[in-house]
């Protein structure tokens, strides 16, 4: 029986990466230096990883941004635009198709990037031509393996799979379907993986992910195709095949039809699906071997050993121990690095918990428990377990009575404006008195270095509350006094006593525990901390009144109240296990009723609640999305319901196709949506286009992930676009999303260019 690992994070234990990649780009540190970091993260990992006893440990699962850009280069498949830098070095390339690249009269935007399947992680979309070639530019697996085996560790590289490559990418023409480029890409993989056996590679692990979600009959087909081909080619490898994230359902007799030596099934999110597996006497039959994926790897909860070793026990009488691997359920990336550097979290709850080091802990413990010759419940370390797992099952910090009774309590009245939006509609032009394609942000304003310098020294006790506060007074101050300058209509006070908008939330509502150190990478640099859902929720106090009415007292514009919705603050935290997601985000939404009719009682008028994640808790297989968009739609009504007509509830949506939810999206009924579409071009419009979305929208007008500031005809241009599906009354102009990881600068000379399309177009217009 061996144990396994998928992928480890890789931002570095105190984000070593980040911190070197954002010197990096500001030119404060090398290239050579910032190559020194990340060889440094990607040695700790190992040693961890080996430390811990796991047997296969993976490499190529470290990235300098993200796996699947890491792929677009391995395969060539860099876009037509960024071929001038092909030439150029490495990085420059690899930085400017993640960030775009503005420098010596070269002006180019970033790829488009977008959620991978249904986490807060975000890669690269890979795009393809009808006439695509593919051609090896990078070597990172095979040079990763090396410099892994230099240490004396031979590894496991990790490719994502050429079915889901193909498959989380799109295709940037008409007429063609981009999994017949298959025959093409395959010589990439197939040469690869001769190569890592010829380098002295064991095992390799090929992610297909894809398996997990309703396919097409072909791209079903290609997964034999493709497969027989790695086996031709390697056939001294061993291929594993990992699948994570959902069950596999009518996708598993394809997976074990296929000629690889073993396949990893993710068993937390469906433990289920071992049972069919078992059932199937090819596999049985067969020498393959299986990867018990019981350790979640989504989820910061100790794992029970109880359960994981029922799973184990099953698997075994069929399959006997030698052909079981044990294993995290996927990547270890979307959980921290280490618990036992968290020193504030409460005794009780850290006891309750498993970072990415203690899952690897768990993952090794759990085989060695089951080769033991003592029955469990003679082992310390299952006892051990067990302890902690009832504690919090029966811990009185989770459950209380007065939440469960008013969630229960909800009446469908609750969820309803009550009137129709064009009703709505005419009484809040009244009262706002906006020009047409009025102009507005999304909420955040640069978070500068000061400000979160400030914040860590008052959170250590270096600085006192009202030095703290009386800072984010002063940048409040000036911000709105720059926006009034600049000719902005739609004020928002800049968000800048928040580190994030979903943990600023968590540390003011109980039931939510935090992290010092629970760094989870969300895109290239960007980390957040998701907090802890450990209770029942509710709202001690208001959370936000303050801050928005002393904004609002600055200025006779409306500034809007800036709130994050339930579904997103479920989605961004680590919630409970032990009752449905549904539950939690129902306590979530009352909580922030209660907070938006405070706003409305403080003289807010305008009140947007954030969902950007929406769109990410969807189910990845479409017969799970009616359930939970009923769930999340409500949750968000509930949310907004509770004010009169003349109060305006805006929504955001960023990063996201929206094509398949957008019926769900006008069922939100929030008066205006701001959404991100900048770099896809305004494509997502089709979909509010052919619905007839029916109440106002603003499609973001510029990207406000990169540091690029775009031209103002840009800008018109894609309002113009915008225009052609949506009626002038309804347009709004403003950015993609938040502005906090930008610096000052860019975020200035770009607004004022952003107002200056809008008085263009309104002059257009009137003429
Ligand atoms: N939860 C969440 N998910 C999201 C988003 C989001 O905003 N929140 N946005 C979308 C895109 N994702 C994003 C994710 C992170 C960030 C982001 O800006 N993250 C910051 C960290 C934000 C934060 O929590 N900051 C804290 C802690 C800051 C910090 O690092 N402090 C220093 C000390 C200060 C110093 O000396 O510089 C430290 O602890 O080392 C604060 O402001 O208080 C970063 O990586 O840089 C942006 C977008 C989708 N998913
Ligand atoms: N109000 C938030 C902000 O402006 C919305 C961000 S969506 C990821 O930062
Ligand atoms: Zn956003």
């Amino acid at each position: 029986m061996l144990t396994q690992n998928l992928g480890y994070p890789r931002v570095g234990s105190r984000r070593e990466l980040k911190k070197a990649e954002e010197k990096f780009w500001s030119g404060a540190v090398s290239a050579q230096e910032l190559d020194q970091t990340a060889r440094h993260i990607r040695q700790q990992n190992w040693e961890t990883q080996r430390k811990a006893g796991i047997d296969l440990i993976p490499s190529n699962d470290f990235s300098l941004y993200d796996q699947i850009l890491d792929t677009c280069l391995l395969t060539g498949a860099v876009p037509e635009r960024y071929q001038p830098l092909v030439k150029k070095d490495p990085l420059t390339l690899y930085f400017a198709m993640a960030r775009g690249l503005q420098q010596e009269g070269i002006d180019i935007g970033a790829m488009e990037m977008t959620k991978w399947f249904d986490t807060n992680y975000h890669y690269i979309v890979p795009e393809f031509t009808k006439d695509q070639e593919f051609k090896r530019i990078s070597d990172k697996p095979v040079k990763e393996f090396e410099e892994a085996k230099a240490l004396g560790i031979v590894t496991k590289p990790v490719l994502t799979g050429p079915v889901t490559f193909l498959a989380v990418g799109k295709e940037k023409e008409p007429g063609f379907d981009r999994i017949d480029l298959l025959p093409k890409l395959l010589p990439i993989y197939t040469d690869l993986l001769q190569e890592l056996a010829d380098k002295g590679a064991e095992w390799v692990q090929l992610d297909e992910p894809v398996l997990a979600t309703d396919l097409s009959e072909r791209q079903r087909h290609a997964f034999s195709l493709v497969y027989s081909a790695l086996r031709a080619a390697a056939p001294n490898l061993r291929i594993l095949l990992a699948t994570y994230f959902g069950d596999l359902q009518e996708n598993l007799e394809t997976a074990l039809s296929l000629p690889v030596d073993a396949i990893h099934l993710d068993l937390v999110r469906s433990p289920e699906q071992l049972e069919t597996l078992l059932l199937n006497t090819g596999f049985v039959r067969s020498t393959r071997q299986l990867s018990l994926g019981v350790v979640d790897g989504r989820n910061i909860w100790k794992n029970d050993f109880q359960k994981s070793l029922h799973l184990i026990r099953k698997a075994e009488e069929v399959l006997g121990k030698d052909r079981l691997i044990i294993a995290p359920s996927c990547s270890l990336l979307h959980v921290p690095y280490d618990l036992d550097t968290e020193t504030a979290l409460p005794g009780d709850i850290r006891n309750w918990l498993a970072f990415a080091k203690q899952k690897l802990s768990e993952t090794k413990i759990l085989a060695q428990i089951f080769l033991d010759k003592r029955p469990w419940s003679e082992c310390p370390v299952y006892l051990e377990n067990q302890n902690a797992v009832q504690q919090r099952q029966q811990s009185n910090k989770i459950h209380k009575a007065a939440v469960k009774s008013r969630v229960a309590g909800i009446r469908p009245k609750d969820s309803e404006r009550g009137t129709t939006f064009s009703e709505r509609q005419s009484f809040q032009h009244k009262q706002l008195g906006l020009p047409l394609f009025p102009t507005t942000t999304i909420g955040s304003f640069p978070q500068t270095e000061e400000m979160r310098r400030l914040r860590a020294a008052y959170k250590k006790g270096a600085v006192t509350l009202e030095a703290y506060e009386a800072a984010i007074r002063d940048e409040i101050v000036a911000s709105i006094r720059w926006q009034e300058e600049v000719g902005m209509d739609v004020l928002v006070h800049g968000e800048f006593e928040r580190n994030d908008m979903v943990e600023y939330f968590g540390e003011q509502l109980s039931g939510f525990a935090f992290t010092q150190n629970g760094w989870v990478q969300s895109y290239g640099s960007r980390c957040v901390k998701p907090p802890v859902i450990y209770g029942d929720v509710d709202r001690p106090t208001a959370m936000t009144v303050r801050w928005s009415s002393f904004a609002q007292e600055q200025t006779a514009l409306p500034v809007k109240g800036m709130l994050t919705g339930p579904v997103t603050i479920l989605q961004w935290s680590f919630v409970r296990d032990d009752q449905p997601r549904r539950d939690t985000a129902f306590q979530i939404a009352l909580a922030i009723r209660d907070e938006v009719i405070d706003l409305e009682k403080a003289g807010i008028k305008v009140i947007q609640i954030d969902e950007p994640a929406i769109r990410e808790g969807l189910p990845l297989r479409k017969s799970g999305h009616k359930a939970y968009l009923d769930w999340a739609v409500e949750a968000f009504r509930l949310s907004a319901s509770g004010v009169k007509n003349a109060t305006q509830i805006h929504t955001h949506m960023c990063y996201s196709e929206f094509n398949d939810i957008i019926g769900s999206i006008a069922a939100m009924d929030a008066d205006v949506i701001t959404i991100e579409t900048s770099r896809s071009q305004m494509e997502l419009l089709d979909a509010f286009a052919d619905f007839e979305y029916p109440n106002e929208i603003g499609p973001g007008v510029y990207d406000i992930h990169s540091p690029r500031i775009p031209a103002a005809g840009e800008m018109v241009g894609l309002l113009k676009k915008a225009l052609k599906s949506i009626p002038p009354k309804n347009l709004w102009v403003n950015p993609d999303c938040g502005l906090k990881t930008r610096k000052w600068p860019e975020t200035k000379a770009a607004l004022v260019t952003m107002i200056d399309a809008a008085r263009t177009l309104r002059e257009e217009i009137s003429r």
